[in-house]
């Protein structure tokens, strides 16, 4: 999967993909991650991307002009299957939606700052338009890198054990179980024993159990969707 991200503050994500399991996907070639200064497309040599809103009112509203440049720019050179703006007012990121565009081949994610995009863009180029939760961040780059993250870290050969993003929150429809490492036993806290018995087939009962109590005290709504 190849990811661009357009935005007029880059250097906010440039770490961000250059670590953990983000920089091994990049390096076995299973996902790039490019990064486009909108500012490099700005109208004047002032590197204007912004201007007042029509109607007035507060804040500044990111014009068309280039945006379009830089989506053209990136469209001359392949096909893109999902041109997607970050929004608050966007579809709500959830799982069954990171499943369905981590299949796409070529995705350009949009990030808006100040009042957001003229919506004009919106009408002409955006086909996904995608909210990371009901708050109001100053940018799209954290939503960017959340959405990047959630698509690239299940495809297959990214995780270094394949079956370890299917047994995670929100994959069957509920949340993960509880998780417990070494030592067996931590000042008096003691592991479950039916972990410690090898017994796999009643370890993987267990876990359904704790998975579905979880889910019925945390999240009764996934059990209804
Ligand atoms: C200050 S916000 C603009 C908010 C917009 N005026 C509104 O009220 O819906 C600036 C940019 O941050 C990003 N953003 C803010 N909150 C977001 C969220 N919950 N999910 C995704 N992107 C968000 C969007 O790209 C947005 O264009």
């Amino acid at each position: 999967m190849r990811i661009d991200i357009i935005s007029c503050q880059p250097d906010l994500l440039t770490s961000f993909f250059t670590h953990s399991i983000l920089k091994r996907a990049q390096e076995k070639g299973i996902a790039e991650v490019h990064l486009h200064d909108l500012r490099k497309f700005a109208i004047n040599k002032h590197g204007q991307i912004d201007d007042y809103a029509f109607g007035g009112g507060a804040g500044m509203v990111m014009m068309i002009e280039p945006i379009d440049k830089c989506l053209s720019g990136l469209k001359a050179e392949r096909n893109y299957d999902a041109v997607i703006y970050m929004t608050p007012d966007g579809e709500q990121l959830k799982q069954p939606l990171v499943n369905r565009l981590s299949l796409l081949e070529n995705v350009i994610i949009l990030c808006g700052h100040y009042k957001g995009v003229d919506e004009r863009v919106r009408e002409k180029f955006i086909t996904h338009e995608i909210s990371i939760g009901d708050y109001v961040l100053s940018g799209g780059e954290l939503g960017a890198a959340v959405l990047a993250d959630a698509l690239i870290r299940i495809i297959p050969g990214v995780l270094n054990d394949e079956s370890s993003a299917l047994t995670d929150s929100f994959q069957d429809g509920l949340l993960a179980p509880p998780v417990y490492t070494r030592p067996a036993e931590y000042e008096g806290m003691q592991v479950p024993d039916i972990l410690l018995s090898g017994n796999q087939p009643k370890i993987e009962e267990w876990r359904f159990e704790q998975a579905l109590a979880r889910t019925k005290a945390r999240r009764p709504d996934l059990l209804t969707d």
